[in-house]
């Protein structure tokens, strides 16, 4: 039974629906999940599916539960994961463990087609061995690349954001969030323990064909009303083809952070 949101926004592009509750917003989620799973399956044969840590998963349970569970088409599902903490995967931190736990090990997804990092590897060489790993299934025909930017398409990315504003790994105010080339990268002082993690890059998360970015709870709240304030100052409007630099001086400059 799907459930309907009590109220719609829209930021640009993004469609912004909010629901009465955590209970409403998981239905929801199962449905959409549902249909572009049964869309890329019938368009393409197979579904490919990024996750996220934290509450994402407990998030995804409706799809465990008639009617889905019975009619999704399961072994066309490619999973990977948007980051992933360095620990061993079967470690609490780890978000393989979290995702095995609590979503994966109950539908029959072929093994094959789960695609965890490599645990016995340092930040730096899991995230370069997992990129490789994107680049062999971009070679094998599982992920098509963007004609565009050149950087991999997965049909769905399921993400949460954090109470500070982090999607991913990817935190506010790190230089890994103007990371321009990599694929997947690595990251050794993550605000958020546990500090060593690896993960996707902007380009590859602006790559994808739909994303779904799940938040709930109190905790978010601020980080979603900064993220979605409705009004763009005129300067904020601006977009030109050369360079726009702004000129301030100390005392203009003393609220922005650091
Ligand atoms: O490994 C991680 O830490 C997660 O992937 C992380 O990016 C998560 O998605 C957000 O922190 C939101 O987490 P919550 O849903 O628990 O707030």
């Amino acid at each position: 039974m799907a459930s309907t949101p009590i109220k719609k926004l829209s930021k640009g592009i993004q469609e912004v629906l909010i629901f009465n509750n955590e209970e409403d917003v998981s239905v929801s989620l199962a449905k959409l999940t549902s249909e572009l799973s049964e869309k890329y399956t019938n368009d393409k044969g197979k579904f490919t599916v990024v996750l996220s840590g934290g509450t994402l998963i407990d998030s995804l349970r409706k799809l465990l539960e008639a009617p889905y569970k019975d009619s999704v088409n399961w072994a066309k599902w490619h999973v990977f994961w948007v980051d992933e903490r360095v620990v061993p995967k079967n470690h609490p931190d780890s978000n393989y463990k979290l995702a095995y736990d609590g979503f994966l090990s109950k539908v029959p997804i072929p093994s094959g087609q789960v695609y965890a990092i490599n645990d016995s590897l340092s930040a730096e060489g899991a995230a370069d061995d997992y990129e490789a790993c994107l680049k062999h299934l971009v070679n094998t025909g599982v992920l098509e690349l963007s004609t565009t930017t050149g950087f991999p398409i997965f049909d769905l990315m399921l993400l949460g954001m954090g109470p500070d504003g982090h999607m991913a790994s990817l935190f506010p105010g790190h230089p890994l969030c103007q990371e321009k080339h990599r694929w997947v990268t690595y990251i050794t002082n993550s605000p958020k323990p546990p500090p060593v993690r690896i993960t996707f890059t902007f380009p590859v998360i602006n790559a994808s064909a739909n994303i779904a970015l799940v938040i709930t709870g109190h905790g978010e709240a601020g980080a979603v009303a900064k993220a979605l304030r409705p009004d763009l100052m005129p300067v904020e409007m601006v977009s030109i083809g050369g360079e726009f630099t702004w000129f301030l001086d100390k005392d203009a400059a003393s609220k922005l952070p650091n």
